[in-house]
C-alpha cells in the first residue's frame, strides 16, 4: 500500500498491545462453538439444482483465505483514528472485533476492502494482506478488493423496489461479473440457500425485496454479498437493527457460512461475539488517543481470563 501520511507517524504512540498466543486450531475451535449452538438446529444447506439445464458445471469455489492488517493507521482529515493496528484474521473462522464506541472498529473494518477511501477526508497507511497480496497495492484493482472482500452493514439495505431475485445479482454488474441467465439462476438460488433465505422466497423471487421482514432483507444482503463469491465476509453490526429470534438465524448462517468464507464481524453484543467467534479483538482509544487492539485471541479465553484488566473490565460490562 502507498503511505499516505498527513501526520508524522514517527510521533504517533507506540502500540500498546499484548498479543495472546494465537488461537489454538480453528477447527477444533469453531466446532466448539457450534456445539454451543446445537439447540438452535442450524439450517441445512441443500445442494441447489439447475433448472435450465444441467450442461453447467457449478463454478470451482476459491480455498479459504485468510486476511491480515498490518500496522495499520488511519485518520480523517488530521483527526487519527487508528494507530498501527496489527491483526491477522485465520482462513475459516470467524473473528470479532469488540470495543466501545469510537474506537475505530468500523474504520478497520472499511480499511480492509477499501471502503475507507470512499470518504474525502480519510487516509490510511499500513498494509492490508488477502492470502498475502496486498489488497492496495497499486498494481490491483479496487473492484477485485471489493469483489473478493464483501460486506454486510448494520442496516439492512437491499434495492427495495427491485426484485428478490434482481437483488441478489446485483453486485454481478457492479463488480464486472458476467454471467449468462442459467448461471444467475445458479447464482440466486445457491446464494439464497447459503443466506438460509430460499425456503422462504423461492416462491416469490420477483417480489420486491422491500416487502421482505428486516431479518429476511439482512439475509437477502447476506445472499447479494455472496453472489459475487467473496472470499472474506465482512459484517459491521449486522444485527443490531434486529429482534432476538432474526439475530439467531443470522447467528447460525453466519457459522455454515464460516465453511467458504473468512467471516470478520464487528458487533456490540458480547453474548454475540462468545457464540459464534473463534477468536476476538478488543479494541480501545482512551481519551484523545487514536484506537489501537489492547488484546487478540481466542474468543473464549479472552473472556474467561483475560490478560489485560482494561479487557476484563470491558467484556464484565464495566464500561463501554
Ligand atoms: N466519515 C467520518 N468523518 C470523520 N470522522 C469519522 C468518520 N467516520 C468515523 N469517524 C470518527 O472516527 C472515529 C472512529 O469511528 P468508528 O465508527 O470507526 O468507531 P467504532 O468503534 O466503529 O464506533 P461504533 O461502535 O460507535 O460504530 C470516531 O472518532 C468517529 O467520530
Amino acid at each position: 500500500m502507498t503511505n499516505v501520511e498527513p501526520n508524522d507517524i514517527t510521533k504517533v504512540l507506540p502500540l500498546i498491545s499484548q498479543d495472546r498466543p494465537p488461537a489454538s486450531d480453528p477447527s477444533a475451535v469453531l466446532e466448539k462453538t457450534k456445539r454451543r449452538l446445537l439447540p438452535w438446529s442450524a439450517p441445512k444447506v441443500h445442494e441447489p439444482k439447475m433448472r435450465r439445464g444441467n450442461h453447467m458445471p457449478p463454478p470451482t469455489p476459491e480455498p479459504l483465505a485468510s486476511l491480515e492488517g498490518r500496522n495499520v493507521s488511519a485518520w480523517f482529515g488530521t483527526h487519527q483514528v487508528l494507530d498501527r493496528v496489527s491483526l491477522t484474521m485465520p482462513a475459516g473462522v470467524i473473528t470479532s472485533l469488540i470495543g466501545p464506541s469510537g474506537c475505530g472498529k468500523s474504520t478497520f473494518l472499511r480499511i480492509l476492502n477499501r471502503m475507507h477511501e470512499l470518504v474525502p477526508s480519510a487516509s490510511l497507511a499500513g498494509e492490508v494482506l488477502l492470502d498475502g497480496q496486498d489488497i492496495y497495492d497499486a498494481e490491483r484493482k479496487l473492484v477485485d478488493a471489493r469483489k473478493s472482500i464483501g460486506m454486510v452493514f448494520q442496516k439492512p439495505n437491499p434495492f427495495p423496489a427491485m426484485s428478490i431475485y434482481d437483488n441478489v445479482i446485483a453486485g454481478l454488474k457492479l463488480t464486472g461479473v458476467r454471467a449468462d441467465n442459467d448461471r444467475k439462476d445458479f447464482l440466486v438460488e445457491s446464494s439464497l440457500q447459503k443466506a438460509g433465505l430460499w425456503k422462504e422466497v423461492k416462491d416469490r423471487l420477483r417480489s420486491p425485496g422491500g416487502g421482505l421482514s428486516g431479518g429476511q432483507q439482512q439475509r437477502l444482503c447476506i445472499a447479494r454479498s455472496l453472489a459475487v463469491m467473496p472470499r472474506v465476509l465482512l459484517m459491521d453490526e449486522p444485527c443490531s437493527a434486529l429482534d432476538p429470534t432474526s439475530t439467531r438465524v443470522i447467528e447460525e448462517t453466519m457459522l455454515e457460512l464460516v465453511n467458504d468464507v473468512t467471516i470478520v464481524i464487528v458487533t456490540h453484543n458480547m453474548q454475540q461475539a462468545q457464540r459464534v467467534s473463534t477468536q476476538c479483538a478488543f479494541f480501545l482509544a482512551s481519551q484523545g488517543t487514536p484506537g489501537l487492539i489492547v488484546e487478540h485471541g481466542d474468543t473464549e479465553a479472552m473472556f474467561d481470563s483475560p490478560i489485560d484488566p482494561r479487557t476484563f473490565d470491558y467484556v464484565n460490562g464495566r464500561f463501554g
